[in-house]
């Protein structure tokens, strides 16, 4: 029969009840106003060393002159009438961790008092855990703030021309802030240099960091990577449950790169995300606030693709509150001498080299349009210094660049010639590869689906290759 108490609402019956305190996991001990014990449960006298039943009738009191245990929480809380919450050590060696409740009538008197307990040996083992993620936590943390420093080294951004400088202006002035910006650019333009420089320089400087490759996450499993999932959620999730990208993130800034690749169901949901910050994990029902900044990028015309309906237009809104947009290398001429002397003196450093280009080659460069814009240029310098026997970097013996691509008309100092590759089978695989790869990006105009499809192979292992 189901019945009802104004303190609590139960539509179990009182059998059920009983078998909720028998069958319950904490120690349940009920005393009287004199002590006497009315109730205990299965788990009492588990903790305690002794059948529960047996203590239904004793005095607390006794049981502690007896030596059961060394102190009586119920009794206490009899005696000042409030609720008392203490370790108690049994005669077994077991420490209990009790509260004890008085329940008082109309007069204040003692009615009863009611004792939970629970292993203090789980408590320990718990605060153990706790210390050791906390020690954990800390060391992530060290090496988060080692690594952000590691990484602002040598990832200054060039921004010599006035069009970089204007861009500078702007995502300076937005790093203060915790708006979304949403970078817009050719691939290669710098649009992830410019997110990390925007971290660096915020109010969340000190905090994590976290890139994302939309592109490179595998549709089914980008809602768990973005949102988490609890153990169990799925058929192969970690038995332990997994943090989303938005917890990992909490603090700091999470950067989007790609964002247009992601499927119109997860655009949904990260809108959802993105106006509340509060974040689901799969298979759970408690929800995790976050507070995270958004960078996102793209390479894609998003309006088109909103015209298309292949993204949601409030996320385009939602996203675009600040838009900063990358120039293509080819419009900011004043910049390429001087990325291509930052690649080599990099280069120079990391070999022990002393290697640097004659004039005609970085003329050469500035001529040529870079298709592949920043990340070209950075891969051409690092061909013609590994392929070069010279300290003088002659661009017209060691390499060429493809005809079509040349921004001048002037071009006879770009004489086509067949490479001279030095090294190793496969570190010349690999340049050979890295060129060919960009030659196809360029050719597609930086879309990556479209170039992982030419070169037949999924965008996922393009990105690899690309990150690597
Ligand atoms: N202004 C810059 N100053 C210094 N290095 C730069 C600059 N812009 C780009 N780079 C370098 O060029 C390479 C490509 O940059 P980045 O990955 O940021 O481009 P992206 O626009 O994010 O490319 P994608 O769209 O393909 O992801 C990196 O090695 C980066 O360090």
């Amino acid at each position: 029969m189901a019945w009802e108490s104004s303190e609590v609402a139960v539509v179990c019956s009182r059998e059920e009840l009983i078998q909720v305190i028998i069958n319950s996991y904490d120690a349940i001990l009920v005393t009287d106003k004199s002590g006497n014990v009315l109730l205990a449960n299965r788990s009492t006298g588990r903790l305690l060393g002794v059948d529960h039943k047996k203590l239904v009738g004793k005095n607390v009191r006794d049981l502690v002159k007896e030596g059961l245990y060394d102190r009586s929480t119920a009794w206490e809380a009899t005696e000042t009438r409030s609720v008392v919450t203490g370790l108690i050590r049994s005669k077994y060696g077991t420490t209990l961790m009790a509260t004890s409740t008085p329940v008082l009538d109309k007069n204040g008197d003692v009615v009863m008092v009611i004792t939970n307990s629970r292993d203090q040996h789980l408590f320990d083992k718990f605060m153990e855990l706790l210390e050791r993620e906390r020690s954990n936590a800390n060391r992530y943390k060290k090496a988060m703030e080692y690594l952000a420093e590691a990484d602002s080294e040598g990832k200054e951004i060039v921004a010599e021309s006035p069009q970089m400088q204007q861009v500078m202006t702007v995502a300076s002035a937005a790093a203060k802030t915790d708006s979304t910006i949403m970078l817009f650019g050719e691939s290669g333009t710098g649009k992830e240099v410019m997110a990390r420089y925007i971290h660096r320089n915020s109010l969340r400087a000190k905090e994590p960091f976290i890139p994302v490759n939309c592109a490179a996450i595998p549709s089914e499993l980008m809602e768990s990577e973005f949102f988490g999932y609890v153990a169990g959620a799925f058929t192969g999730a970690s038995t332990q449950g997994k943090p989303g990208l938005f917890e990992i993130a909490h603090k700091g800034t999470l950067f989007l790169d790609e964002v247009a690749e992601l499927p119109l169901p997860v655009q949904s949901k990260l809108l959802r995300v993105l106006e509340t910050g509060d974040v689901q994990r799969l298979g759970s029902t408690s929800i995790h606030r976050t507070n995270v900044r958004l960078i996102a990028a793209t390479n894609r015309d998003l309006k088109t693709m909103m015209a298309q309906g292949l993204f949601r237009r409030d996320l385009y809104y939602r996203l675009n509150v600040v838009p900063i947009k990358l120039p293509p290398l080819r419009e900011r001429p004043e910049d390429i001498p001087i990325l291509a002397n930052k690649f080599l003196d990099e280069l120079n450093r990391k070999y022990s080299f002393k290697k640097t280009f004659t004039k005609q080659t970085l003329e050469a460069f500035t001529n040529y349009n870079w298709p592949g814009n920043v990340r070209e240029l950075r891969n051409v310098v690092e061909r013609l210094v590994v392929t070069s026997t010279s300290d003088y970097l002659n661009f017209e013996g060691d390499q060429s660049l493809p005809n079509s691509s040349r921004r001048s008309s002037d071009t006879s100092h770009l004489r086509q010639t067949s490479t001279v590759y030095r090294g190793t089978l496969k570190s010349v695989l690999q340049m050979v590869e890295k060129e060919y790869i960009n030659q196809v990006i360029s050719e597609c105009e930086g879309r990556i689906s479209e170039a992982a499809q030419l070169l037949g192979i999924h965008r996922t292992v393009l990105y690899r290759k690309l990150r690597d």
